[in-house]
C-alpha cells in the first residue's frame, strides 16, 4: 500500500511511518498546501487544514492514502489551546478525522498568537531552541520531553489507521 502525507515535516512523517509499521508500505511526503491560515485559530479550521492536506495528498501521490496532519489553536474560557488534527482520504470514502493532545498554552505564548505570531517561531524563541516544530514541538516543552511531538501525532495517526481499518473492513496487517 502506498501512502502519501501531506508534510515534509520529519515529526508528521515518523508518526506516520509508526502507525503503519506493522504493514507493507511505502510512504511518500509531499508539502500539501493546507488551504487555511498558516495559523488555524479553531478546531474546525485546523480539521479544515488536515482533510485539504489528506485529499491534496491523495491526489497529487498516486496512492491509495493521503494522510494531512495539521497543529492550530482553539480559543477557550479557560486560555488558549493548542489542538492536533488529522485526516485520512481513500478513495470511494469521506476523510476520517480524529483530534490528537489538547493542553493550555501560557498566556504569555498565547498573547503573542493572539496578536498574529505563528507558534513555530514563537516555541523557539520562547524556548531559545531552533526548529522546535520539527522535534519536540510545543508538547514536548511543555511536558519536559515526556510527551513529544512524535508521540502525539503517532497516537492520532493511530486513530486514523485504526477507523480506516473498521470502516473499510481490512482486518489484518494493521
Ligand atoms: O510543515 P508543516 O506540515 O506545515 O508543519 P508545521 O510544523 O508548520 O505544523 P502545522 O502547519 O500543522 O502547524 C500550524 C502552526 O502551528 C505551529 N505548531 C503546531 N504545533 C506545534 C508544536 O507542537 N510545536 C511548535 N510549533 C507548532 C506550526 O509551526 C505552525 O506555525
Ligand atoms: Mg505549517
Amino acid at each position: 500500500m502506498r501512502i502519501i502525507i501531506g508534510s515534509k515535516n520529519p515529526a508528521k512523517i515518523t508518526a506516520v511511518q509508526n502507525s503503519f509499521s506493522k504493514m507493507d508500505c511505502e510512504f511518500m511526503s509531499l508539502d500539501i498546501p493546507s488551504g487555511v491560515k498558516e495559523q488555524p485559530f479553531s478546531d474546525e479550521e485546523t480539521i479544515q487544514g488536515a482533510i485539504n492536506r489528506a485529499k491534496g495528498a491523495l491526489a497529487q501521490g498516486n496512492g491509495e492514502i493521503g494522510i494531512g496532519l495539521e497543529g492550530g489553536v482553539q480559543e477557550t474560557s479557560h486560555g488558549l489551546l493548542l489542538c492536533n488534527w488529522g485526516a485520512l482520504a481513500a478513495n470511494g470514502m469521506e476523510p476520517l478525522i480524529a483530534g490528537g493532545a489538547r493542553f493550555l498554552l501560557p498566556e504569555e505564548v498565547a498573547a503573542r498568537l493572539r496578536a498574529g505570531e505563528e507558534l513555530g517561531p514563537v516555541m523557539d524563541d520562547y524556548a531559545k531552541k531552533k526548529n522546535v516544530r520539527k522535534q519536540e514541538g510545543a508538547v514536548g516543552i511543555f511536558t519536559n520531553g515526556l510527551v513529544n511531538r512524535v508521540d502525539m501525532f503517532t497516537h492520532l495517526t493511530t486513530l486514523l489507521v485504526g477507523q480506516f481499518s473498521y470502516y473499510s473492513n481490512i482486518k489484518s496487517n494493521f
